[in-house]
């Protein structure tokens, strides 16, 4: 596709990282530079702490801030300064302890169960279940009793007690990716199960597992500094729970002494929550690539005349140029398009993959995907130029006099609503008719169109229709509003052979009902030999022939279209001549 491309330098970026997201955040960059601060403060703290956290200095009991200490001193004349600093350092170790566990635990379990079901699943989801009935301070409690006052080897226990919130997390987003396409791809091509999950399927858990690590994070260090509170950590290690303890029995003497490790527990933990926050927002930002539109270059910006209404012509499409942003240009996808398609004729865009049909067709309905423009040219239908009208003019054109029927019936149709539902909904805002008559219409349609049940297939649910079925009542949904032009993009290719034979007569009797004129977007020449009236084909975003259907099949003029069409008479002769030979091998 490098020959269709023609990249302008202009300005802008237009996607971003996901750090780039978040650190564009401003609560993001805040919650950021705060944790950054923070664990700087923790592995440096030898350096920063002005004096040891444990010294006893008799003088400087409850003195002042500045009088010898930054913040001051404790009860027992220690530097309140240096021992937060120092508590840092064991809090945040704590706290990892408790999410490494957690986080180990918890998504290497969610990773099987979520990838290979059965008993791993069953297992796995038991012994989750069972920990998040544990009260986790009471369970911690009752251990402190039994294994003394070591709050690394708390938070480690505390850790497989959050470690089911890991799992839950990972096991559902598995869940959701292990059925993909992609990693059946990888499975048939040999990959091993181990393989599988390393290369394709931690990717996708990676980012909510980021999230949800910052939560637990944060969880950790108030569970610590709790218990810690409670008196149940080492008296001869600072910590930040510790320190919050000394400073609540001296409250009276030295009030200040409880608002230092209390700042310090809320900023790290409320910087957590917003850095989690930040992520969260920065992926669903990002789950769609931004785009900032890059200027567009001067030979595009001569606003192109739409041509005079020519009589008997719906749609006029003149030198279309079609584009997508790509680094600091456009990238054009369609490259100057003129195409005239005449009241009541089916007019076939045949191309070879990628050649700029769907695109062409998509400017036509306005549905360019994100970022997507028309640079220049203009599409006039009957009369009126289509790239001068807003989207609420097109919306009022689309569905009531721009039909389309798209290629994959299935995906079309959402699994979650019967398909009556589903038709009668845009008729009652396109039509402006009641329920009653659009349920009646639809009826009526789904008859039509050849459904032998048409009360069952409108209380059916789209799972429990066929792919022709579906495509039928696509097409039902589309002819519904007896629009003046209909695009139909590839709507047989999803289907087989024979069913493929009856959409095409199903549009040609419609088509003549319904004195329709049809687009027909294909790369197949069968249907167009079926269907169409006049052709145009497309190479490279660019129309290179346009004839009558006669015509192009006895005398095609262009090299590509004879290509085309002599890649599908050798297709045809090479099965019909192989056929008995493979017969005889299988034999
Ligand atoms: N969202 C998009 N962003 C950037 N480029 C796109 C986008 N959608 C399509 N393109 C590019 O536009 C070109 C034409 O695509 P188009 O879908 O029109 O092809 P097509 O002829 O309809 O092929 P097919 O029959 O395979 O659908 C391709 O090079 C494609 O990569």
């Amino acid at each position: 596709m490098t020959e269709t491309t023609a990249s302008i330098p202009a300005a802008g970026p237009q996607r971003s990282s996901l750090t780039g997201l978040v650190l564009r955040n401003p609560l993001g960059l805040l919650a950021t530079a705060l944790i950054i601060v923070v664990l700087l403060t923790a592995i440096f703290a030898p350096l920063i702490a002005p004096n040891d956290p444990a010294a006893v200095q008799i003088f400087k009991v409850n003195v002042a801030p500045g009088d010898g200490y930054l913040l001051g001193g404790d009860g027992s004349g220690r530097d309140i300064f240096s021992r937060l600093v120092w508590g840092a350092r064991n809090t945040l170790i704590g706290a990892a302890i408790a999410v490494v566990v957690a986080a180990l635990l918890g998504v290497t379990a969610g990773l099987f169960a979520g990838y290979f079901g059965k008993w791993y699943e069953t297992a796995s989801s038991w012994i989750s279940d069972a920990l998040m009935a544990l009260p986790a301070l009471i369970v911690l409690l009752a251990l402190y009793q039994a294994l003394g006052a070591s709050i690394y080897l708390s938070m480690g226990i505390f850790g497989i007690m959050l470690s089911p919130g890991f799992y839950r997390l990972t096991r559902t987003l598995v869940k959701g990716v292990k059925n993909e396409l992609y990693i059946d791809a990888a499975r048939v091509s040999g990959l091993t199960d181990m393989r599988i999950i390393i290369r394709h399927i931690l990717l996708v858990v990676r980012a909510p597992v980021v999230i949800q690590t910052s939560i637990v994070a944060g969880i950790a260090i108030v569970i610590q500094a709790g218990l810690e509170f409670l008196g149940l950590g080492d008296p001869s290690m600072p910590t930040w729970g510790g320190i919050l303890q000394n400073g609540f029995q001296n409250m009276y003497n030295a009030p200040l002494g409880i608002l230092w490790p209390g700042l310090a527990i809320s900023i790290t933990v409320a910087s957590l929550v917003l850095l989690a926050n930040a992520i969260r927002d920065a992926m669903q930002t990002g789950a769609a690539p931004s785009f900032r539109t890059p200027a567009i270059p001067a030979k595009y910006a001569a606003a192109t005349p739409a041509p005079t209404p020519e009589e008997g012509v719906l749609l006029d499409i003149r030198d279309l140029v079609v584009a997508y942003p790509d680094g600091n240009g456009w990238r054009e996808v369609v490259h100057g398009v003129t195409l005239q398609v005449r009241k009541g004729d089916v007019v076939g865009l045949v191309g070879e993959s990628g050649s700029g049909k769907t695109q062409t067709a998509f400017a036509v309905l306005d549905l360019l995907s994100t970022g997507g423009k028309v640079l220049s040219g203009s599409i006039t239908f009957d009369g009126e130029d289509l790239t001068k009208k807003s989207e609420t003019e097109m919306r009022a054109l689309r569905g009531r006099r721009i039909a389309y029927v798209p290629q994959e019936p299935m995906s079309n149709l959402d699994p979650s609503f019967r398909i009556g539902a589903q038709m009668v909904e845009p008729l009652m805002n396109v039509l402006g008719l009641s329920k009653a008559q659009a349920k009646a219409r639809v009826l009526e349609m789904l008859a039509r169109v050849g459904l032998p049940d048409p009360e069952r297939t409108f209380n059916a649910y789209p799972h429990q229709v066929s792919g022709g079925m579906a495509q039928r009542v696509l097409i039902a949904g589309a002819v519904a509003s007896s629009p003046d032009l209909l695009i139909a993009d590839e709507p047989t290719t999803a289907l087989d052979v024979t069913v493929q034979a009856e959409v095409l007569e199903l549009l040609r009797e419609l088509r003549e009902e319904f004195h329709m004129t049809v687009v027909m977007v294909t790369h197949n020449f069968g249907v167009v030999a079926d269907i169409c009236d006049r052709v145009a084909v497309m190479k490279k975003g660019e129309i290179v022939e346009e004839n009558a259907i006669g015509a192009l099949f006895s005398n095609p003029q262009h090299p590509y279209t004879r290509m085309l069409l002599g890649s599908v008479l050798e297709d045809t002769e090479v099965r019909a001549y192989r056929a008995p030979a493979a017969k005889g091998n299988a034999a």
